[in-house]
């Protein structure tokens, strides 16, 4: 695996993407001093590196013992995917996040909170999905994705029928994908790919079940955004089906 100075997986590595490589920024604003210290100590003993790490004992890249694995997708600030590691100190997270200073933030919390059960994966996620082996997650969370609302570029949003196909295939068979996004058009594609794909099934029963959040959501920084701006985010759970 190649990687730049900063730890962060190269362009190159994410181009085995299944629907092409990732299409967002790498970089923002300059790090602090005590950041760079975390990206450059904190962080390689927290990375998932795919080259070396045992997919078939993914448990084993945790110190303490696992119950169940879970992945998020695009944890941006790193927030709810904190959140959830504090709650379940019994689940071993993955944390995927290709921009340097999303991972920077969440190394900032995973040190204040002294948090064991976090590993990271700072690259495309198609790429670790294509590394998991099949039935390794109790759970994946795409929260706010990148939502592309141009035409001509859907092709780049993350929920395609080849990454619904990879995500089924690494859950549990009784695992969940939950989706989160305050763009409409976002989500009635979300639905109507997972509708096709025939794996999963939406399990909501009344409009307040994909209105609100599920209980003990947190919210994240695109979640407060999307509030000042008055839009309103659907909150989407999708079982497996094909057990
Ligand atoms: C709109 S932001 C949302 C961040 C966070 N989930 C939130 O709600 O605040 C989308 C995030 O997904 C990340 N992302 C985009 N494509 C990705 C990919 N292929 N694999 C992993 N993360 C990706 C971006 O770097 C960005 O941080």
């Amino acid at each position: 695996m190649t990687k730049s100075a900063d730890g962060i997986a190269s362009s190159s590595q994410a181009a085995g993407h299944s629907h092409g490589s990732f299409f967002g920024r790498r970089k923002g604003h300059k790090l602090r001093n005590h950041q760079t210290d975390l990206m450059e100590h904190l962080l390689p003993r927290l990375t998932l590196d795919l080259a070396t790490a045992d997919a078939s004992a993914p448990a084993s890249l945790f110190d303490a013992p696992v119950d169940d694995m879970r992945l998020e997708i695009g944890f941006g600030g790193g927030e709810h995917l904190v959140a959830e590691a504090l709650a379940h100190p019994q689940t071993g997270f993955i944390g995927c996040e290709p921009y340097i200073n999303g991972m920077a933030k969440i190394l900032s919390l995973i040190e204040a909170n002294n948090i064991t059960n976090i590993r990271l994966f700072a690259g495309d996620a198609a790429e670790l999905l294509g590394w998991a082996r099949a039935g390794s997650f109790k759970r994946i969370d795409l929260i706010h994705p990148d939502p592309w609302p141009k035409r001509r570029h859907w092709k780049r949003r993350f929920v395609q029928d080849a990454t619904i196909a990879q995500i089924s295939r690494v859950l549990d068979p009784a695992g969940e994908f939950r989706f989160v996004s305050d763009i409409d058009d976002y989500c009635s594609w979300t639905l109507m790919h997972m509708q096709r794909s025939k794996d999963f099934a939406w399990i909501a029963e009344r409009a307040d079940d994909w209105r609100k959040p599920w209980p003990h959501y947190t919210m994240t920084r695109y979640g407060r955004k999307a509030e000042r701006e008055g839009r309103k985010a659907a909150y989407l759970i999708f079982k497996r089906t094909n057990a």
